[in-house]
């Protein structure tokens, strides 16, 4: 059982320095704590006034259309993504439909327009960080729908360029919040207790603010724990409702004008339905039991605690994280943890964070990786699980064809689809990424090739692998932030021979044996790679621990014997066995 030893207690935790983009919480003494200072709305703000980032213009339109479009509307109170319904409120108010329409189209079109003006004047590089900051003030103005979706793509270094990056990622914490009478009354409703019975002390402002919701430090009265208090925004789910609708219409005329193969309205469905699924916080405190249950005993570990008797459907009450956001505080040691528990996350157990963006990981004060935000989860079915590891064998052992055959396991390819062209053109693109070797293999370069070829031939990657990509880019997008040659893969392999030469799941024993015997002559050297990588697996981590020096050959030898005679190493013992039966065989004759 990992224990946590919380430091003493500060409303001023050292991740939210005062100031720095919020109001200071309130220091409440923790010695005799006061009843806690009740409906208390922050102090009238200057208008156009800046604090700390969060533009306060942007804050009161983004506010202010959530009040307008969405507390008073039916949408608010769907319990999960209903396209019918949301259809049915919405044709039947075509003044705010069209209203919304022209703000998208108008907003996103000047933007455009400048750009354009930019380019022709040719200050496109000059104006390129004015756009990006820009571009962000768009995405605030227009609400939470499109403040998700940036978020989605702000881990994307592969595929957006670093000014933009930067100014997306200031999304994923730098929003303004809204009022603290509205979120103290919003969690009275909603837990049908008073603020002081509920907790001891809390504090009078939020200590961060995201697109969907806000949060607030607390003591819970009944057991004197300090928690984290999320609100919900009022409004939300209607105003994100409408933004689908309209861009679900948008999609379904862009994908006919430009002839796409790629159904753009499935994939805002889908996209859809997860955010709904983000916005009952129910769920969201049930996956946080699973997920510290699953890994909050890995080692270096942290996952708070959810209280259910204190959650609702618009409000969450978790165990407090005192700590820094790992990108803040540049350890590599936690990125390769947070490596490790993706692999378990994704081959182990399959069910894994499909939301890992920076601000959701922390250095807690005691150096353990604490995960936070459990809205968005996904599952990883077994079969597709063995179907990733054996495509990332096939992918180092260079066995094209196999690996085309993967892509249809894993149902990035439909089993009509011309195997040999296909694995032809795998061929070319990974080629050049492997023969640089495993250890020089960017994931970020991968996924965005592959995503490439996907496009060529036509295919669509199904949504739960981009997340699957996505938990692992993410990792390395952390890394190469402060490690250009960070690589994820290099530092997944290791896992994955681990696995393979472990695992009891006769999918994964036939291709361990497939991969070994080739034209069936015995691959020693395919064994012996296997097995180096996989005592890496183990070395590496004590190593980055500092726990043991490096090992030497002879360790590595009696290591690999001591793995074969273990129970674990059965399989692959017996498939020795055999061969030096073989062996005996053919010296007898
Ligand atoms: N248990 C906690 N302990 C300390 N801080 C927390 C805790 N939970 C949330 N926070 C802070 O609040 C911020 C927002 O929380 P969270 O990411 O859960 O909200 P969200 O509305 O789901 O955000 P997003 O829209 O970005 O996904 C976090 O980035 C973190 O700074």
């Amino acid at each position: 059982m990992t224990i946590l030893l919380l430091p003493p207690v500060s409303l001023f935790p050292a991740k939210y320095k005062p100031g720095a983009f919020l109001k200071p919480a309130r220091p409440l003494p923790s010695s005799r704590p006061r009843a806690p200072r009740r409906r208390e709305s922050p102090p009238p703000r200057a208008a156009g006034a800046i604090v700390s980032g969060v533009d306060e213009d942007a804050f009161t339109k983004y506010s202010g259309y959530l009040f307008e479009n969405g507390a008073s509307s039916a949408a608010e109170f769907l319990d999960e993504y209903d396209l019918p319904a949301i259809s049915a409120i919405y044709r039947r108010k075509p003044v705010l439909l069209l209203r919304r329409s022209l703000q998208i189209g108008a907003t996103f079109g000047r933007w455009f327009a400048l750009r354009y003006l930019d380019s022709i004047s040719d200050r496109s590089d000059e104006m390129f960080k004015v756009r990006a900051a820009e571009l962000r003030m768009i995405l605030l103005e227009l609400g939470p729908a499109f403040v998700k979706i940036a978020q989605a793509v702000s881990s994307r270094a592969d595929v957006i360029p670093p000014a933009y990056l930067e100014e997306l990622s200031l999304l994923q914490d730098r929003i303004a919040p809204f009022s603290t009478e509205i979120a103290f009354s919003m969690i009275e409703k909603e837990l049908g207790l008073p603020i002081d019975i509920l907790f001891s002390e809390i504090s009078p402002e939020p200590v961060a603010a995201a697109s969907l919701g806000q949060v607030y430090q607390a003591r819970l009265r009944s057991s004197g724990k300090v928690v984290a208090v999320k609100v919900q925004r009022p409004g939300v789910r209607a105003a994100i409702s409408l933004d689908i609708f309209i861009l679900r219409y948008i999609a379904g005329l862009v994908r006919r004008a430009a002839k796409l193969n790629t159904d753009l309205q499935a994939v805002i469905d889908e996209w859809a339905s997860s955010l709904f699924r983000e916005m009952d916080y129910r769920a969201e405190a049930r996956n946080g039991l699973k997920f510290r249950k699953l890994y909050g005993r890995l080692r270096d570990v942290f996952v708070p605690e959810m209280f259910m008797e204190q959650t609702s459907r618009r409000v969450l009450v978790m165990e407090w994280v005192e700590g820094q956001k790992l990108t803040e505080v540049k350890d590599l040691y936690l990125v390769e943890v947070g490596v490790y528990c993706s692999l378990s996350q994704l081959l182990e157990h399959g069910f894994y964070h499909a939301d890992p963006h920076p601000g959701n990981l922390l250095r807690t004060s005691d150096g353990k990786l604490a995960y936070l935000d459990f809205g968005m989860m996904g599952e990883f079915k077994k079969e597709f699980q063995d179907g990733f590891i054996e495509a990332c064998l096939h992918l180092v052992n260079r066995d094209f064809d196999a690996l085309a055959k993967d892509f249809v396991t894993l149902g990035l390819l439909p089993p009509t689809a011309q195997k040999d062209e296909v694995s032809k053109a795998l061929t070319g693109v990974f080629q050049n990424a492997v023969n640089k070797g495993v250890r020089n293999i960017s994931f970020g370069d991968l996924s965005g090739n592959l995503g490439r070829t996907m496009y060529k031939f036509k295919f669509r990657i199904p949504s739960y692998f981009s997340l699957v990509i996505r938990s692992l880019a993410v990792l390395e997008g952390i890394a190469i932030s402060f490690n250009p040659d960070y690589k994820v893969l290099s530092s997944s392999y290791p896992w994955i021979a681990r696995k393979v030469l472990t695992d009891s799941s006769p999918q994964l024993q036939s291709t361990l044996q497939a991969l070994l015997y080739k034209e069936g002559v015995f691959r020693i050297d395919r064994l012996e790679s296997l097995l180096t990588e996989s005592l890496r697996a183990r070395t590496e981590q004590s190593m980055v621990r500092k726990e043991v020096g490096k090992t030497d050959s002879t360790a590595a030898i009696q290591q690999a014997l001591s793995f074969t005679l273990s129970e674990k190493g059965a399989f692959v013992r017996e498939i020795l066995m055999q061969e030096f039966a073989k062996i005996g065989e053919e010296l007898k004759t």
